[in-house]
């Protein structure tokens, strides 16, 4: 009965002194592990979460990323396959398809253009479907459906209309071996089915996309980028400055006594006034500069390369414009503007915090703008 009894916590001690030595083992390897190992590791987790954010942010390199993903693994161990089985011009294709696909996912990590590598993807993938179909007939023809699905998720609907049609027609006339008139028939109608009711929903799915996209970066009220798609580009401004791409400066921008406006005349003149002053600023800006409202009152302006003397004048050029076209009902309405350029080694809530500095300086006098110096 004792025995019994004890029998359990002995287990537990054996499995506690067996998990302790383990811990142990761990410890001693994990102080002797290389720093150049966790700097790998590091490295490795950093490089997943800037692809995790970057997908998340770009749809369609998304898709990109993950079909090519699959297709590199795929179409790599058919081209294996066919290589061994002696086919050496499928091999190659496929062989070629995969470097193809790599070099797109390349292209797209390294200049942000996704639409330029959807475009060599879809043609890569009709081009080798027709040639996989001349050179294995029959069995060649069943990749077909794959590439023109896909197509319409790797790039614009034009592009992929243009490939399954071509693809079709093409399949239509090629001289294939082994291939009854009865099932290029079947094919080509199933083929160009599967090509319509890729674009009906690729054409759904974009739009309920682009809408999403919008209401999720843009401020309901005045239509101008939000604070979350600021907090999203500031960093990225600092990170292309780095890379020498940039000169930018911030600009904080409060409206003054805006309160009472909101107070005297109600939310919806304080409303209506945010959305004059959106327009007003928007007016007076180059392409490149972005608007973001942050706060009730509150804007931000990112300006893409510009200098001191840049920067000053377009300061005094919004404040006149607010100060002579910015109308509410409680007569004309003035802005505080506080601005600071880049340093080259701050980081972004560094640039912010200096930028919103100047702001508050600038609003112990109201309707003016200091620069950080
Ligand atoms: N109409 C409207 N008012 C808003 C919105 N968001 C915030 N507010 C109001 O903006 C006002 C901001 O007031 P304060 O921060 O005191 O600023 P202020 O009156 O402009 O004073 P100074 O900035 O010091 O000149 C508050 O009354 C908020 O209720 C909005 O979306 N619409």
């Amino acid at each position: 009965m004792d025995d019994d009894r004890r029998s359990p916590v002995r287990v537990g001690d054996q499995a506690c002194l067996a998990l302790g030595r383990r811990a142990m083992r761990r410890r001693r390897r994990a102080r002797t592990r290389p720093a150049q190992a966790a700097g790998l590791a590091a490295g490795t987790r950093r490089v997943f979460r800037q692809l995790q954010t970057r997908m998340q942010e770009d749809f369609r390199l998304g898709v990109i990323a993950l079909c090519g993903l699959v297709s590199v693994a795929a179409l790599g161990g058919f081209s294996v396959y066919r290589f061994v089985r002696g086919d050496i011009a499928l091999g190659v294709v496929d062989f070629a398809l995969v470097l193809t696909i790599i070099a797109a996912g390349v292209h797209a990590w390294r200049s942000g253009d996704s639409r330029i590598a959807g475009l060599m993807m879809i043609v890569a993938n009709t081009i080798g479907c027709v040639v996989v179909a001349a050179l294995a007939g029959f069995t060649g023809l069943f990749w077909a459906y794959n590439a023109v699905v896909m197509n319409f998720f790797l790039g614009d609907r034009h592009p992929a209309v243009f490939a399954s049609m071509a693809l079709v027609i093409v399949i239509a006339f090629l001289p294939l071996p082994g291939v009854e008139p009865a099932q290029r028939l079947s094919f080509c109608a199933t083929c160009a089915l599967v090509s319509l009711y890729a674009f009906v929903f690729a054409a759904r799915a974009s739009r309920q996309a682009v809408r999403l996209e919008r209401l999720a970066v843009r401020d309901p009220l005045t239509g101008v980028r939000n604070r979350r798609l600021f907090d999203l580009d500031l960093p990225r401004a600092v990170h292309d400055a780095r890379a020498g791409r940039s000169t930018p400066a911030l600009a904080v921008l409060d409206l003054d006594h805006f309160k009472r406006i909101n107070d005297r005349h109600g939310h919806d003149a304080g409303d209506r006034t945010l959305v004059g002053f959106t327009r007003i600023l928007q007016a007076g800006l180059r392409q490149d500069d972005r608007l973001y409202r942050v706060g009730g009152e509150e804007f931000v302006l990112l300006l893409k390369d510009v200098q001191v003397a840049g920067l000053t004048v377009l300061i005094e050029h919004l404040l006149t414009l607010t100060r002579t076209r910015l109308r509410s009902p409680d007569g004309p309405v003035t802005v505080s503007i506080g601005a600071a350029l880049l340093r080259p080694d701050e980081d972004s809530s560094e640039w912010l915090a200096r930028a919103d500095k100047a702001m508050y300086e600038a609003k112990t006098r109201r309707d003016c703008g200091v620069i950080s110096g």
